[in-house]
């Protein structure tokens, strides 16, 4: 658990506060996470890597000279939103374009894509590699579906290598590639972890017990045995990777054995000890072996051994000096950067006030439904937590409230401006995707965005047109998620919202009683998800673990349309009253 707190929603930012203050002679902050301090050369690919926070040295902890040179940060256990990968790429982006490289998670890569698009479409080159070391997550027939773990740390450095020998994105990118094709992790739990303000533990491991193949996040893994002997815990982590050499790999490896957080540099060397006398055994030659803390997960006890097995280019990348905060190897010249050099780009357009009182009038009522949901998810934070740490990564409540804090304020200051409703959703949709970060965030960004879009500015819109406006939401998160009803999602509770308040608009019933009937269906529907098996995101591998749960972001979309419900219900009664 953590003992060093203010505000658990604060958490990851103000660690990454720190982190530059303690640092700054190497990095800088920009909107979204941290970069180099000192400029990309010109002509050089930049690498851009990232993740949720609880990880560290991963993700920041990475970025400097032979390494990476910017990190976009999500909070706790969750991916960075794609506005936050997009302003950290652009901080950093040069001509010869930007290298995304990131552990492959449902979140990141639904973001990290999205950040891609848009880089691309403003004209940066843009190329991606997943980082899909962990053999126990997935089958080797199907490895483009495995997670990254410690091995992010091997693809950086050739991904940070070959951009500063100057060699072209695509050269990058194939590199990146090459390294992560040869690198191959395994890791073992022997404790779960808290996340910071939680009350229980994300997910344990019984003591005396050690999961096999357990994630950096909790997920499960293949079994749980009897924690072993240090020597029999080695054979049996060198055994399984030796089991999945690449084919036509040769005999020199880099060995990374990683500790996840509450495991002790004595009790590493002593398993690499006997790691290094199994790889020696089997005939291979350790190059330049690293073991200490390169992706953790807070307190989590466990350990897990990366093996990248070299080629020519490949040994001469992992060898290479690189200057970080966390990652120090060789020697590089550092220019020291100036102690003032922040960046902390502002992205507030001026915004229009509404033509009418009417429309501007539309803008307030938006804002105190931003406002209501605001209300409904701090009071029931604790609680989305819960059920996400059921099959997820325990992280739905603090992200949601995120969120929703971001677009409840952006809301408001559309408000003052006198915007209208159209302009008072968009922002609020883009702020709460850029906070929250995660998958829920980037579909609650792009709804609200669609809703905004489709209502417009110009007058205060009637029960079809908002009808419609929530049609629009639906449509753009199952086109952006790809998620149908039955996958265990939060569209299992926004389809039948969204057709509910169109049939009973459709059947001439005011705007009140038809969301608040919506509203009951997607109450109702959420907690049918209980019986569900989660198909998409981060609990999909726990499938049989979530059955009897409803599902979060199904529970979290209920909560707010019925504090949305209640909003509209009190505006009308006010309104009534002055009348
Ligand atoms: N493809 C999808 N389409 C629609 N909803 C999804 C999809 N994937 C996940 N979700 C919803 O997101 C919720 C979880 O949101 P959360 O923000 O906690 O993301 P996450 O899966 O933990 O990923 P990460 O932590 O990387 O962001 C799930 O309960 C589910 O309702």
């Amino acid at each position: 658990m953590s003992y060093v707190l203010n505000d658990a929603a604060d958490f990851a930012d103000e660690s990454a506060d720190g982190f530059v203050a303690a640092h700054r002679d190497l990095v800088r902050r920009v909107r979204g996470g941290v970069a180099r301090a000192a400029a990309t050369p010109a002509g050089q690919v930049a690498v851009v890597i990232g993740g949720g926070s609880g990880h560290y040295p991963a993700f920041a902890g990475l970025v400097g000279p032979g390494l990476a040179h910017a990190a976009a940060m999500g909070n706790v256990f969750a991916s960075p939103s794609a506005q936050q990968v997009h302003a950290v790429a652009k901080a950093v982006a040069t001509d010869a374009g930007v290298l995304l490289t990131y552990g492959n998670y449902a979140g990141d890569a639904l973001n990290f894509d999205q950040a891609q698009e848009q880089l691309r479409a403003e004209g940066i080159h843009c190329e991606t590699v997943r980082v899909t070391d962990d053999i126990f997550s997935a089958g080797s027939d199907e490895r483009e579906k495995r997670r990254g773990i410690a091995g992010d740390l091997a693809v950086f450095r050739v991904a940070g290598w070959a951009a500063e020998q100057g060699r072209s994105l695509d050269d990058v990118a194939a590199l990146a590639a090459r390294a992560n094709e040869r690198t191959r992790s395994i890791g073992v739990a022997f404790s779960g972890c808290t996340l910071p303000g939680a009350d229980a533990p994300l997910f344990t491991v019984p003591e005396g017990q050690m999961a096999v193949g357990m994630g950096i996040h909790g997920e499960p893994g293949i079994e749980t045995v009897p924690l072993p002997k240090a020597s029999e815990l080695a054979a049996m982590l060198v055994e399984r990777l030796l089991a999945e050499r690449p084919d036509g790999a040769a005999d020199r490896v880099a060995v990374i054995v990683n500790g996840l957080g509450s495991v002790k540099s004595e009790e590493l060397f002593v398993l690499y000890g006997s790691i290094a006398a199994g790889l020696e055994a089997a005939g291979l030659v350790i190059v330049d072996p690293e073991v200490g803390e390169y992706a953790t997960s807070f307190e989590m006890a466990g350990v897990s051994l990366t093996l990248l097995w070299l080629d020519v280019e490949l040994e001469k990348a992992w060898r290479a000096p690189a200057y970080t905060p966390a990652y120090r190897k060789g020697v590089i010249e550092v220019a020291i950067a100036d102690a003032t050099s922040e960046d902390a780009p502002s992205d507030d357009e001026t915004i229009t006030a509404a033509t009418t009182e009417e429309a501007a009038a539309a803008g307030r009522v938006a804002a105190s439904a931003l406002s209501a949901i605001h209300a409904a998810i701090d009071s029931d934070v604790d609680e989305l937590g819960r059920l996400d740490a059921v099959a997820g990564d325990g992280d739905h409540g603090i992200g949601m409230q995120r969120g929703v804090r971001a677009a409840d304020a952006a809301a408001a200051a559309a408000v003052r401006a006198g915007a209208g409703a159209g302009t008072v959703l968009t922002r609020a949709g883009d702020a709460w995707a850029d906070k929250a970060g995660g998958t829920s965030g980037a579909l609650w960004g792009r709804g609200l965005r669609a809703i905004g879009e489709r209502l417009g500015n110009a007058a205060a819109p009637d029960p079809r047109a908002v009808a419609e406006a929530i049609a629009a939401a639906r449509d753009a998160v199952q086109a952006f998620g790809k998620a149908k009803p039955g996958d265990k999602t939060l569209v299992d509770a926004l389809v039948p919202f969204a057709q509910t308040l169109v049939e009973r608009v459709d059947a001439g019933v005011d705007l009140v009683t038809a969301w608040k009937d919506a509203a009951a269906a997607a109450t109702t529907a959420a907690r049918a998800t209980a019986d569900l098996l989660p198909q998409m995101g981060r609990a999909r591998p726990h499938s049989q673990k979530s059955l009897g749960t409803p599902d979060p972001g199904a529970v979290s979309l209920a909560l707010a349309v019925t504090a949305v419900a209640a909003a509209l219900a009190e505006h009308d009664a006010l309104e009534e009253k002055e009348n």
